[in-house]
């Protein structure tokens, strides 16, 4: 159903419609349960600043009723109804107070000298009471249906009773209690105070508060009507919470998707899914009779970056810690194309760009081996170009020479590339055992107008030559640079005056047609 109800909403909206339901679906439970939880809170600590103003309540009401009967004098003659007449006046509790003898014999009250007996049910509670005393409903004549009773018998066997109307204990509770909740108060089984009558909600919860020592038991109850109301009231903040968390959605969202576009993750899931595109060069041999050689590079086309230059993904891949990954992504995908064309490719060498550092790891060789055993068609036919951009340190110099062999070993042969950029001097080129040396295209550019470029290249040449090494020249996209390098003796050329890199289809087709070219000519 949630389907059909997204289906209409047109996808941009989509992702508002979804944080915003999102946002509904926490923000209304979040009020609903919250209220609940603190409405039940709020009945629990009125239930107990009531229970706290009862207990002093019933305090100060025996404490009048002992000071009645310790008092000096206590006859029970005339004088006595006098003089709780007067106790009465005085009274902040009682209407009416009495005096009771050792047969629970009621003898003198506001009304003068009577003789009546305390229900037998009282007497046992005031018996069986520590502190002698207990409190009962009575109806009173002058006080009412439910009036409050309290008796308490004093150590001389003479024993006091105390008739408060309900008001006294109603007009505590009642501030505590109203106008949110509906109480009880209930001395014994009967009800003393309440405020139920003609209530017309449902009850959600009960919080009885007991106070055994006096059979005194107060009811709280939370209504549904209270909590509805309060819902209510609320709107304007469930709506402001709803409006914050979808806010914060969708803040979230925009940085994810900012954070998912930006090209630092972009690269990194594509050289993690191996999304990257490899194109491949063609290296011209300038003497007769060798075979093409290629160089492999790498080409991304991002979703969101448009197309990025393969020395921008390098350098985010090397901040990332991803050369090695990227290295592998690049042979693995040579490797393929190898299987996919072995015919076309069977004379091709193909050489792949590695950073220096990869090269140093101990790791690196072994790795190569194992996708060497992946890819068998490779065997033969890779080679590696390795940049000089700094210098080694004197713990690296020994360490890369056995790396060179180690690599050398697997068949694989090492290209100096962008040679003339970097750090190294012509000392360098004795120390390693390179096969290639490509010289970087700045110098093909200055090369007919620059003596100087000149005699460096002739020098390099020569020392080239000496040490066995095969000579490239990069960037070659004019005949007479063409011919320039001809006559320093270069061996291989690459440039855009043959081809530029081109995905791996359409250098078949190059190939091909450089192959008939060939053939024809011989
Ligand atoms: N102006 C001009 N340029 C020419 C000509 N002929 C070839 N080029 C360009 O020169 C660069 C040669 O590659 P590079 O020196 O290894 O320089 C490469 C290499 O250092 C790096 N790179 C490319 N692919 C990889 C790779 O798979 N791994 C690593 N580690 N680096 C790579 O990115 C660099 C740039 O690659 P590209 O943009 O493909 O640039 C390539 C190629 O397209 C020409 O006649 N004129």
């Amino acid at each position: 159903m949630f389907g059909s109800v997204t289906a209409l909403v047109p996808y941009k909206k989509k992702v508002l419609f979804y944080y915003g339901f999102l946002s509904l679906l926490i923000s209304i439970p979040l009020f609903t349960v919250s209220l609940y939880f603190f409405l039940l809170h709020d009945l629990d600590n009125k239930a107990k600043a009531a229970e706290n103003i009862l207990i002093t309540q019933m305090e100060g009401i025996f404490s009048e009723l002992k000071t009645v009967v310790d008092s000096a004098g206590l006859s029970c003659q005339e004088e006595d109804a006098t003089r709780l007449k007067r106790l009465v006046f005085y009274s902040p509790t009682f209407k009416e107070l009495g005096l009771f003898d050792k047969d629970f014999r009621v003898f003198c009250s506001n009304y003068g000298v009577v003789n009546i007996p305390i229900f037998s049910s009282i007497v046992t509670r005031i018996e069986s009471s520590a502190g002698r005393k207990t409190v009962s409903l009575v109806r009173s004549k002058s006080l009412g249906e439910a009036t409050f009773f309290a008796f308490y018998q004093g150590e001389n066997g003479i024993g006091v009773n105390g008739l408060a109307p309900p008001i006294r204990f109603s007009t505590l509770i009642d501030p505590i209690i109203l106008p949110d909740y509906f109480y009880e108060l209930t001395i014994g089984k009967r009800i003393l105070s309440s405020n139920r009558d003609g209530m017309d909600s449902d009850i959600w919860n009960k919080k009885v508060v007991s106070l055994d020592d006096w059979s005194v038991t107060l009811d709280v109850f939370l209504p549904s009507n209270l909590y509805w109301q309060r819902l209510y009231s609320f709107a304007p903040f469930i709506f402001a919470v709803w409006l914050v968390l979808f806010l914060a959605f969708y803040t979230a969202h925009l940085i994810s998707v900012y954070y998912r576009r930006s090209m630092r993750h972009c690269i990194r899931r594509a050289i993690k899914n191996a999304e990257i595109d490899v194109y491949f060069q063609p290296v011209v041999s300038l003497n007769p009779g060798e075979s093409l050689e290629m160089e492999a590079l790498l080409r991304w086309q991002s979703l969101h970056h448009g197309y990025v230059s393969p020395l921008v993904v390098v350098k985010v891949a090397s901040e990332l810690g991803l050369m090695d990954e990227l290295t592998w992504v690049v042979i693995r995908k040579v490797g393929a194309f190898y299987r996919e064309y072995p015919d076309q490719l069977i004379d091709i060498k193909t050489s792949v760009n590695v950073d220096r550092f990869s090269l140093l790891k101990e790791s690196f060789a072994p790795k190569l081996a194992s996708i060497l055993e992946e890819y068998p068609e490779l065997k033969g036919h890779l080679g590696l170009e390795v940049t000089e951009t700094s210098v080694l340190n004197h713990d690296e110099l020994p360490l890369m020479v056995s790396r060179f062999e180690h690599i050398k070993a697997l068949g694989i042969g090492l290209s100096v590339d962008d040679f003339g950029t970097g750090y190294s001097g012509l000392d360098f080129l004795r120390r390693f055992p390179y096969d290639t040396l490509k010289l970087d295209q700045v110098f093909i550019a200055n090369l007919k107008d620059d003596q100087f470029t000149r005699q460096v290249l002739t020098s390099i040449t020569i020392l080239a030559k000496e040490l066995g090494m095969k000579l490239v020249a990069e960037g070659v996209e004019r005949e007479d640079q063409l011919e320039a390098v001809r006559l320093l003796g270069v061996d291989r050329v690459q440039g855009y005056y043959f081809c530029r890199p081109l995905p791996k289809d359409q250098i078949i087709t190059w190939i091909a047609r450089n192959n008939s070219i060939e053939n024809a000519a011989k």
